[in-house]
């Protein structure tokens, strides 16, 4: 079970540690979302499970109580020592955890046999890298559960259709590969310190034909949305080496044209775009 705000405090006190802004540093403190977190991803016994950001170790605890095998990668070197001591005395063969950047280690050096035999993620996230990190899972190996603690605007985002101004490319890329399931809204006063922004508790289960988009695509679309008041027929004509003629016959199928704009068409569009080769 977390702890609860004022034994966060003395623990922080007594780490001499002051979470920092920076890191996203919000401690959960409240014992039913830790619970509906592993709940809504089905961590159990025997499970690979991936967390960013174990901080203080609240949500680890939990996810290594029920027999998982953890893989945590924390950026912080103090919380990460702290861990080290606690922890891994307590879950010597069923905890692997690294110091480093989770943009950087997504997966936390999850081994290559575990990520492809299936794993899942549970973490609550710090906000500021939420959408590197998500870009960089969505790359693959993809997990087949994601139970992520979000700022409730990201999450809007995520889940963003067309034609609104909140649907973007990381919108396309999660869209392709998971189905969003019922999450749930998360109140300031889960966290010490409260954050001044709103979370979510965004559940994402993999398709069972998930669409993983080539790098070079990415980039491609990533730019269409950096001007997302530009027609597409005028970004793409030279980006592309058929002037875009092969998309835009796609486009044109499916109901839009190349006057049209990247917040209007649809994911099952934007995986039709190809990157085809030089003349
Ligand atoms: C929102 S707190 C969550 C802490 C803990 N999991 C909990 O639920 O109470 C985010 C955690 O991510 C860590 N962190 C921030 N940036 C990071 C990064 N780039 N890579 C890995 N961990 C990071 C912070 O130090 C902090 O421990």
């Amino acid at each position: 079970m977390p702890l609860s705000p004022s034994a966060t405090r003395d623990l922080l006190d007594q780490l001499g540690h002051f979470p920092k802004r920076a890191l996203g540093q919000n401690f959960l403190v409240d014992g039913n979302i830790v619970l509906k977190s592993l709940e809504l991803a089905g961590v159990r016994a025997g499970d690979t499970v991936v967390e960013v950001g174990p901080g203080l170790g609240t949500l680890t605890t939990a996810i290594l109580e029920t027999g998982a095998d953890l893989w945590a990668v924390e950026f912080d070197r103090h919380l990460h020592a702290h861990l080290e001591a606690t922890l891994l005395p307590r879950f010597p063969n069923t905890f692997h955890l690294l110091e480093g950047d989770a943009v950087d280690q997504p997966l936390a050096a999850l081994p290559a046999d575990k990520a492809a035999a299936g794993f899942k993620v549970v973490a609550n996230l710090p906000y500021a890298i939420s959408t590197p990190w998500m870009d960089a899972v969505f790359s693959g190996p993809l997990p087949t559960n994601l139970v992520l603690m979000l700022q409730q605007e990201a999450a809007q985002r995520y889940a963003a259709k067309p034609g609104s101004k909140q649907f973007g490319a990381i919108s396309i890329f999660l869209q392709s590969a998971y189905d969003i399931a019922p999450g749930h809204k998360v109140a300031a006063a889960c966290f010490h310190p409260r954050p001044d922004v709103e979370s979510y508790l965004l559940n994402l289960v993999r398709k069972p034909a998930p669409f993983v988009f080539d790098p070079e695509v990415k980039l491609l679309i990533r730019s269409c949305f950096q001007q997302r008041r530009k027609q597409l027929g005028a970004l793409l004509r030279d980006k592309l080496p058929d002037g875009g003629a092969a998309w835009f016959v796609e486009l044109t199928a499916a109901g839009y044209s190349p006057q049209s704009r990247a917040e209007d068409v649809p994911v099952a569009v934007w995986q039709k775009l190809q990157i085809p080769p030089a003349a």
